[in-house]
């Protein structure tokens, strides 16, 4: 008893200096770790020396592409944007890190997974190599070429359908929504192209599809930064919930077309889910079977449909909030296409409009639709970067957004202006547009997207006129201190989007004159 006794008092003596002594280790290396590591020459607000909780709340939040950019802005082309992250805001610094699998895709993606690991998610290169080898012609441009007409017409010409009925119900003017539109659309196109089917919810204006892969993404944001509540299943119920259903429609939508292939003994024709049911590696002659299939097939869903759509949805509001870039637009494209009868194929709108296509080019600089967090690791050695060595223990975040608007590449980096795309220097000037990314692993599906984009805008244009509704929130009527349309507020959860669709992306449209 006396000996418990003692051992009880000493005990209860030591909690006060052990807790002191763990405090001070603790703090000794938060301050080795801020000011004596080898990222401590890199410049960025003081707390992100110590913390990444800062940056992890605006990963959270949907605030990463505004955030990143405000620190470049302030403390230049590289930034400790938390107590390991460093990031980079010049182009060729970037594309030097996304060149090779020198640089691996960080941990944080494998983080916020919530299938199999498939070609987006996985940080193994060999992994990466066997995909993009099994399902790289899926997505070749010849490929697109044999399927171009399923895209339009799940595309532009069921948008025209919609809009064109939505005109005559409203009495000759129609007020939409052309965020919900484009999405509804674009999910549309993937299920033509990547699933065989019909999905219809542009005609249906069914959006629970488009809802549950908004939760995905949002959810994947969350379990990137905390992973652990994806092992709670009272975390975020509705949000799992939401997600499982989408990964349930896209198992059943594979195992139709199996059921189909079985019953006919023959695809019903040549598309991406077909194409992915027969890859292989040409070569190690591995299949893409079961879950792999499904995560696959669910990813261009995801991929697909926001990134494209989002594109879309800016590039229109970016015509709507400069009336002269609209005006002149239109203009090309009715006068190089005067025959409304006929559909502005891709090859012909990317050949013959030069001046929407710099509008597009401007749009997606100003808002590249993926810029949310892509974290990188360092080589074994770590790297040397604007003469900062980099060590391997730490990871380089890219910010695509910070890139597209760093004013050492980009005169007025926020002002909207399609001129800059037009000049003899075209090639050169989007080396330094890294909307698809670039190097290794760049978008797989960047030929889908622009044969959708093209003809989708080619399309409208010609047939409608646009313009914004009296009560529009935005537009040219309200100008910042650079005397240009504010921007609508948007989100990044892993893509990037308007925040509040609902409210800032109503349009007026009529049918053009005949
Ligand atoms: C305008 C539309 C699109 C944009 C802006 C876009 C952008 C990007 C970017 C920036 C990456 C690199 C992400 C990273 O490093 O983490 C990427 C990767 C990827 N994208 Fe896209 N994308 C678009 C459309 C599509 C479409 C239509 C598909 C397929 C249907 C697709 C499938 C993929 C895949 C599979 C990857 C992963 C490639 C890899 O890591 O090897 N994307 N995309």
């Amino acid at each position: 008893m006396l000996f418990d006794m003692d051992y009880q008092a000493i005990s209860s003596s030591l909690i006060a200096p052990v807790a002191a002594l763990a405090i001070a280790i603790y703090v000794a290396s938060a301050i080795r770790h801020a000011f004596f590591s080898p990222l401590s020459s890199i410049p960025g607000p003081v707390i992100n020396k110590f913390s990444s909780l800062p940056l992890l709340f605006k990963v959270m939040t949907g605030q990463y592409h505004a955030y990143s950019t405000e620190l470049h802005a302030k403390y230049g082309e590289i930034v400790r944007i938390g107590a390991s992250y460093v990031s980079l805001s010049n182009t060729s610094d970037t594309r030097l890190v996304l060149a090779t699998h020198g640089f691996k895709k960080g941990v944080a993606y494998t983080k916020g997974q919530l299938t199999k690991q498939n070609s987006f998610s996985t940080v193994d290169p060999e992994f990466n190599k066997v995909r993009r080898r099994q399902i790289g012609d899926t997505f070749a441009m010849h490929t697109l070429r044999g399927i171009e007409d399923l895209v339009v017409g799940a595309g532009a010409n069921s948008l025209i359908k919609a809009w064109d009925a939505e005109i005559s119900k409203q009495g000759g003017a129609a007020r939409v929504n052309y965020f919900y539109a484009l999405h509804r659309m674009g999910f549309d196109v993937i299920g033509a192209v990547g699933f065989g089917q019909n999905f219809n919810i542009l005609q249906t204006g069914n959006t629970e599809v488009i809802d549950n892969m908004q939760s995905m993404m949002h959810l994947k944001s969350i379990i990137t930064v905390l992973p652990f509540v994806n092992r709670v299943p009272w975390l975020f119920p509705k949000l799992k919930k939401s997600a499982q259903s989408l990964l349930d429609f896209i198992g059943g939508a594979i195992r139709m077309r199996r059921q189909l292939i079985e019953t006919t003994g023959a695809p019903p024709r040549v598309d991406i889910l077909q194409k992915m049911i027969d890859a292989s590696d040409p070569a190690t002659g591995q299949i893409l079977d079961g879950d792999n299939l499904v995560s696959e097939v669910g990813l261009m869903l995801i991929a697909g449909t926001d990134t494209t759509s989002n594109t879309l949805s800016y590039t229109l509001t970016h015509l709507l909030h400069n009336p002269g870039v609209y005006r002149r637009a239109t203009e090309e494209v009715r006068s190089v296409f005067p025959d409304a009868s006929q559909t502005i194929s891709f090859n012909d709108a990317k050949s013959k409009l030069p001046y929407l296509s710099a509008v597009i080019h401007e749009a997606m600089r100003l808002n590249p639709s993926v810029s949310g967090l892509l974290p990188r690791q360092l080589p074994a050695d770590g790297a040397t970067i604007q003469g900062h060595h980099i060590p391997k223990d730490a990871q380089i975040c890219i910010s695509v957004f910070a890139c597209q608007r760093n004013p050492r590449t980009w005169d007025n980096p926020n002002v909207f202006d399609p001129e800059r795309f037009l000049g003899t220097d075209l090639a050169e000037k989007l080396k330094d547009v890294l909307t698809f990314s670039s190097g290794v692993r760049v978008c797989i599906g960047q030929n889908l997207a622009w044969v959708e984009i093209y003809t989708v805008l080619a399309n409208i244009l010609r047939r409608y006129n646009f313009s914004l509704p009296e009560d529009a929130p935005y537009g040219p009527h309200r100008l910042n201190r650079l005397g240009v349309p504010v921007e609508i507020p948007a989100a990044s959860f892993i893509v990037t989007g308007p925040r509040n669709p609902k409210d800032n992306c109503c349009v007026s449209i009529t049918l053009a004159a005949a």
